[in-house]
């Protein structure tokens, strides 16, 4: 079931894991996972990942939760450790800061169309954002919009770094809302430095570089 990324090669403390069920053979597993750039940035890190979770990566800055993200979606070096995805894992990721290009006629239920998000009916409260031109929308509905396209579409597990950096309290209730929406559906792994928020949307939370 799962293709082997790197074998085992270093024994090392675990991360912090607190709490959840875990329902479901994992999607993700990784064991004394050391992962970087040309030099390694955080690990060993040991952590599973299963259907139906939401994990919050919870550390301080430079901690590296998004190289951790990165190493997961295959774009970060793995330098020790053991990481596997499950067989024909289907990936969708979210960057920090979602590529915004100027003039754009699009609105932004093609947007969703385009990124293959159109199957899933999005909550109601997302209405709005689907007429609207996407180079008409403020950065957070954008945000909100972008990540949508990542829940809504098929993917198995969802990667989200940040997603909610610069929202305003009902951007931050609607974040949550289509994050519980999807969460049957799939897995999900988002960075977060803010704690409140992982309270209410991660049903466990992975704290790493503390
Ligand atoms: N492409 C890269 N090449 C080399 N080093 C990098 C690269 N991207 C990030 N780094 C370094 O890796 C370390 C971890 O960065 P990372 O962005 O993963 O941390 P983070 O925990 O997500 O931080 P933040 O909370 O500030 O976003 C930092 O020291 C950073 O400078």
């Amino acid at each position: 079931m799962f293709r082997t990324t790197v074998q085992a090669t270093h024994a090392g403390g675990r991360a912090d894991e607190e709490g959840g069920e875990e329902p479901g053979p994992p999607l993700v597993v990784a064991e004394e996972l050391v992962v970087g750039y040309e030099q390694p940035v955080l690990g060993p890190v040991s952590f599973r990942v299963h259907p139906g979770e939401v994990v919050g990566l919870w550390g301080p800055n430079g901690a590296g939760k998004s190289t951790l993200l990165k190493a997961v979606s295959g774009t970060a070096r793995v330098f020790r450790g053991r990481l596997e995805v499950a067989e024909n894992l289907r990936i969708a990721y979210q960057t920090q800061q979602p590529l915004r290009l100027g003039e754009m006629p699009l609105k932004g239920r093609e947007l969703l169309r385009c990124m293959g998000a159109d199957k899933t009916e999005p909550p109601g409260r997302l209405g709005p954002l689907l007429e609207k031109r996407i180079d008409r929308l403020s950065g957070g509905q954008f945000q909100i919009l972008n990540i949508w396209a990542c829940l809504g579409g098929e993917a198995d597990l969802v990667l989200l770094d940040e997603p909610s950096n610069n929202l305003d309290q009902e951007s931050l209730d609607l974040l949550v809302e289509l994050l519980e929406a999807r969460r049957s559906e799939e897995a999900l792994l988002l960075v977060s430095h803010e704690t409140s928020f992982l309270d209410r949307a991660a049903t466990r939370r992975l704290e790493v570089g503390t």
